[in-house]
């Protein structure tokens, strides 16, 4: 029983097929479809010129005419809708007057980049293989269509886009595709980095994120970037850790940074050149820099095991760069613990800590600003900061009490101390 995602791709192959032209589904939904996995969208492909479409239905935006696209709405669901060409140029390099427009299918699946994405299926389900990806699929191949070095040449994205497929659908990558990208990969410095990052979140974040990591290690790709990374650093180093137990992306590029022992500010540069958006940004790099607050801690105590300072070590780092981070730190080194010592503490008792904390940020602790000033009289100044800050330290701690009365006579004793030193 088709889905209603379905259907309306269906309405629009069959309105197309009905005006005389030829239309198919084409690309991802035919590869995931046959391979019963979840399809997120559909598209079409179609020998009706972009202007032909925009006249058939009634809701149509002009997505990517540079392209040959037309994306037509069917209720609130958007459907791409292409017009067969010849070239692979999937970044647009070409202007519009350039693109090859062909009235012919097997011509528009050749210019596609694996022989498991140029398959087709008619408006009866019926599917057209020409280039035996179903059968490449079975036998656990990913291969390019044709020559695989054109493929890359004409979208050096492609060759990314093989280690993302090869890890997410569990594929070997066959002999001549991997050979033209290992020949090919310093292509990639034509790429956006913007490019490299969606892909890179799509394999680190896919289902098999160590065997992504390992064709990224034994391809290379990475030392090819626009901008150099410092990510990069795994191509000569290998990492050991497993990913796959973490979950997301932002987790598992973090523990990637800490076992490659990259600094966080070299993690937060690597990640702006990456155009990972700031909420990103700011995950991954807390982490990190969590990680370094409490490892030089730990140097200063003089290597002082005892539990209890391993916990007010980590207490303060969580005052520090928030519960959020200390949470993805655990699950990272509880990973790491395997091959890394010293983090086993951490990543034994860290959630325990966490969850015994009385209070983790200002606006947990029984009293406010407004509260403090009032009590002590007096006017708001920088102190006022310092002296919640040490508050609510106490309070982590468990040096003192999250309780109203006894945080506001320890803020009198504090306040009076502060005023002292002022006067000196
Ligand atoms: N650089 C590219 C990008 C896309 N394609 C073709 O365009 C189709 C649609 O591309 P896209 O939506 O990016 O990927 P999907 O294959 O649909 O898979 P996913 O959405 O999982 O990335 C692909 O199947 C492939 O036939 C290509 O040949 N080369």
């Amino acid at each position: 029983m088709p889905d209603q995602l379905q259907q309306g791709a269906l309405q629009v192959v069959k309105r197309l097929v009905g005006q005389g032209y030829q239309a198919y589904l084409v690309g991802g939904c035919v590869r995931d479809g046959q391979l019963g996995r979840p399809v997120k969208d559909y598209d079409i492909a179609t020998s009706a010129k972009p202007e032909q479409v925009q006249a058939l239905f009634e809701r149509t935006i002009p997505t990517g005419l540079q392209h040959g696209t037309v994306t037509v709405l069917i209720g609130r669901t958007p459907y791409e809708v292409t017009t067969f060409r010849k070239e692979g140029d999937y970044e647009g390099f070409r202007r519009p007057s350039e693109v090859e427009y062909i009235d012919n299918l097997q011509e528009d699946l050749q210019r596609r980049d694996f022989t498991m994405n140029a398959m087709a299926m008619d408006q009866d389900g019926q599917l057209i293989d020409p280039f035996h990806g179903m059968d490449d699929v079975r036998a656990g191949i990913l291969r390019c269509v044709g020559h695989a070095a054109e493929r890359f040449s004409e979208d050096a994205l492609r060759m990314l886009r093989c280690l993302r497929f090869a890890s997410e659908y569990g594929l070997r990558i066959e002999d001549s595709t991997w050979q033209a990208l290992l020949a090919g990969k310093t292509l990639l410095r034509h790429i956006a980095m913007e490019r490299v990052r969606a892909e890179l979140e799509r394999m680190l974040g896919g289902r098999n994120p160590d065997l992504a990591l390992q064709l990224l290690v034994d391809s290379g790709v990475l030392d090819h970037t626009k901008q150099e990374l410092q990510l990069a650093r795994i191509v000569g180093a290998k990492p050991k850790t497993e990913l796959g137990s973490l979950p997301g992306s932002l987790l598992r590029l973090a523990c990637l940074y800490i076992e490659m022992q990259i600094d966080s500010a070299a993690v937060e540069e690597d990640l702006r050149l990456l155009t990972f958006s700031k909420q990103q940004i700011e995950a991954v790099r807390s982490m990190v820099a969590a990680h370094e607050m409490l490892h030089s801690l730990n140097e200063q105590s003089s290597g002082d095991e005892e539990a209890g300072t391993l916990k007010r070590i980590w207490i303060l780092t969580a005052l520090r760069y928030g519960v959020e981070a200390m949470h993805g730190l655990r699950q990272v080194y509880r990973q790491l613990a395997n091959s890394q010592e010293a983090d086993v503490h951490w990543s034994q008792e860290g959630e325990a800590w966490l969850h015994a904390l009385p209070a983790s940020k200002l606006s947990e602790l029984q009293v406010t600003g407004q509260l403090l000033l009032a009590r002590l009289d007096t006017k708001p100044g920088p102190w006022l900061g310092r002296l919640l800050g040490e508050l609510l330290e106490a309070v982590a701690l468990g040096l003192l009490p999250n309780d109203q009365e006894a945080l506001l006579e320890a803020a009198q004793l504090n306040y009076a101390k502060i005023r002292e030193t002022e006067k000196r």
